[in-house]
């Protein structure tokens, strides 16, 4: 197991949780604040002409800070790899979460499916569209709530979000009809048709378009034309109907779908999709970072505004989810050279 100098010291690296291509994802502690990460470590070499996704991501995650969206404490880069050091999410992906129980009821699904329109609310009005959005890129906290990973594929078209893109991504089987026809598309557009592919996931158990064979599935996504399954209710085969449509101008919009009668149903409140997130730093955090360290707290207020993405950042937002979670806002502190003393014998 490679000891990865470049954390020595910062974080304790635990088991492998995920892996795929040149990337994986290891569980590990933060030595501050013993709270628990995820650090994504990529190889540069291996990554090839992918490497610009790389930076994406990293851009993307930096501007972005929502409550249903994975949140990035610190990005180190080396000569040959990239550590991403992400919020840990204990239970894993959506996607197995719904295989475990088949398909899920519609008022389970309605929770679920609103946080993704929060989230993917609060991306398209930072200007972002994800492109990827897939049971796989949703995962789920210790409070069994969504957030959204995986923004390698996001684009921020230049000049706003009216600007069509062109390259063609993501995953065939959630990828809108305009995407995979190679014409010129809204990623936002085509983010709401992946966000039908999910529902209908979420609320049948599978796919409503799929083959083995990518021309034929390919097919059956331009045709439009699906199963809906007899128990999904008239409401929820409504809502379905608005999100797959092929005409990508007669699709719904993400702010039609935030007061949405379906979404609304039993809760009556729209879709919240503002970041929950304060501008402001944390008193409480500030001080101890202070103490800590051995500045003031005008000096350590300034450091951690700079927000480098570095120990300091992920050490502040780490405090500052210990407090949310009612932890005590304490750092561990360095423990001299000392070793055990015993007692005289
Ligand atoms: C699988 N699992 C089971 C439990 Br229990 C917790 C987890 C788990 O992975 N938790 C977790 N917390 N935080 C993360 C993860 C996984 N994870 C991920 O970023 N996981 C993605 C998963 N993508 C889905 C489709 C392709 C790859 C990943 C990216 C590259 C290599 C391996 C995995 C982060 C870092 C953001």
């Amino acid at each position: 197991m490679s000891s990865y100098a470049e954390l020595k010291g910062y974080y304790h690296l635990r088991e492998t949780i995920g892996s795929g291509g040149f990337a994986k994802v290891k569980l590990a502690y933060h030595a501050l604040t013993a709270e628990k990460v995820a650090i994504k470590i990529m190889d540069k070499k291996g990554l090839g002409e992918d490497l610009p996704r790389v930076y994406t991501e990293i851009a993307a995650m930096k501007e972005l800070c929502h409550q249903h969206i994975c949140k990035l404490y610190q990005v180190i880069e080396t000569e040959d790899r990239f550590f991403m050091i992400l919020e840990y999410c204990p239970e894993g992906e959506l996607f197995d979460y719904i295989v475990a129980k088949d398909r899920l009821a519609e008022d389970e699904a309605r929770l679920f499916f609103r946080q993704i329109v929060s989230a993917v609310g609060y991306i398209h009005n930072m200007g972002y569209a994800h492109r990827d959005l897939k049971p796989e890129n949703l995962l789920l906290d210790e409070e069994q709530n969504l957030r959204l990973i995986d923004f390698g594929l996001c684009a921020k078209p230049r000049g706003g979000m009216e600007n069509h893109l062109l390259t063609c991504c993501g995953s065939p089987a959630y990828a809108a009809p305009e995407l995979i026809s190679g014409k010129e598309y809204l990623g936002a557009e085509a983010d709401l048709w992946s966000m039908g592919i999910l529902l209908y996931a979420l609320l049948c158990g599978y796919l409503p378009f799929d083959d083995e064979k990518i021309p034929q599935l390919y097919k059956k996504i331009q045709t439009g034309k699906y199963e809906t399954p007899a128990w999904l209710s008239e409401g929820s085969k409504q809502l379905i109907g608005q999100l797959l449509q092929v005409d990508a101008k007669r699709r719904i919009t993400i702010n039609e779908l935030l007061n949405h009668p379906w979404l609304m149903k039993d809760l009556n409140v729209p879709v919240e999709w503002h970041s929950k997130y304060k501008r402001q730093l944390d008193e409480d955090c500030i001080t101890e970072m202070a103490v800590h360290y051995g500045k003031t707290k005008q000096e350590m207020e300034t450091l951690i505004s700079e927000r480098k993405f570095d120990y300091l950042t992920a050490t502040y937002s780490l405090l500052l989810e210990k407090k949310i979670k009612g932890r005590p806002v304490r750092l561990l502190h360095k423990q001299n050279g000392s070793s055990v003393v015993r007692p005289r014998s």
